[in-house]
């Protein structure tokens, strides 16, 4: 977990000639680099740089992603992949369910890694590292290093996630409430401007389904889980239809409001 943080803030750290090689804010590129995600969306820009990359099932090769970095990134992904696999038999038991069922639909198989970097920030309290949201995944498995900044909303109050770069944070995302039918809601967060004097780094593990089987899977409430008592509280939705659902919007509504019944 150390090296990965070192590496990500090895990549950051580096000279903007180098970093823009890998600059775009093409959509469909598996692997970008670019700063305010929110840019054209936002009333102010999250202020953040944001290094991503597709890491599952289609495993990158080394020599494409940058030097500094890559050979972490495919270690850490292959890491956080089993612990993923772990934490989803752990989910479907929870809902009563075989240990194998969320692996069954997929739900470990696609990995969108964010390495993020939110530089110290002139004006902190006139922006965030990143806007109110919830995440468009089945879950998330978030490393931050040792400077504070995300907020979880509880209870109508935000509340500071103590940072610490020895523990993992497992946010359930959006898909995860869908496919759980509200078992499980997703956590809104938020992360405050760097007011602090270092860059904060932090890594984003998405477990999603856009980049496994494109527009063939059928997402919905897990009919074991449906009764008359609990009937669906959600459309089915295919991977194509819910593409949007890795990018944030900005008015913080949640992906899944276009799909409740
Ligand atoms: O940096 C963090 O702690 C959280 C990042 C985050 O929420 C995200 O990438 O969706
Ligand atoms: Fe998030």
């Amino acid at each position: 977990m150390e090296k990965m943080i070192n590496g990500i803030r090895r990549f950051h750290d580096q000279d903007p000639e180098v970093r823009k090689m890998f600059y775009t804010r093409d959509k469909t590129k598996k692997l970008k680099y670019h700063s305010n995600a929110d840019l054209y969306e936002s009333p102010a820009a999250s202020w953040r740089d944001t290094l991503s990359c597709v890491m599952a099932p289609d495993v990158p090769k080394a020599q494409d992603l940058p030097e500094v970095c890559g050979e972490i990134m495919l270690e850490y992904s292959k890491e956080v992949m089993k612990l993923a696999e772990l934490m989803f038999e752990i989910l479907s038991e929870a809902l009563g369910l075989s240990p194998n069922h969320l692996k069954e639909m997929d739900c470990a198989k696609g990995l969108w890694m964010l390495c993020h970097c939110f530089p110290p920030c002139p004006e902190p309290n006139r922006t965030f590292g990143g806007a109110q949201h919830t995440d468009r995944s089945f879950l998330t498995i978030l490393l931050n290093d040792n400077n504070g900044g995300l907020q979880v909303l509880y209870d109508g109050y935000w509340i500071d996630v103590p940072p610490n770069p020895e523990a993992l944070i497992f946010n359930v995302g959006d898909f995860l409430q869908l496919i759980s039918n509200d078992k499980f809601v997703s956590m809104e967060h938020r992360i405050l401007a760097n007011g602090g004097e270092e860059p904060r780094i932090s890594v984003a593990c998405f477990f999603v389904h856009t980049f496994t089987s494109p527009s063939s899977r059928v997402y919905g409430p897990i009919k074991e889980l449906l009764s008359e008592l609990n009937p669906p509280k959600y459309r089915d939705t295919t991977s194509e239809s819910s593409n949007h659902y890795v990018a944030r919007k900005p008015n913080g509504n949640s992906s899944l409001d276009h799909l409740r019944i």
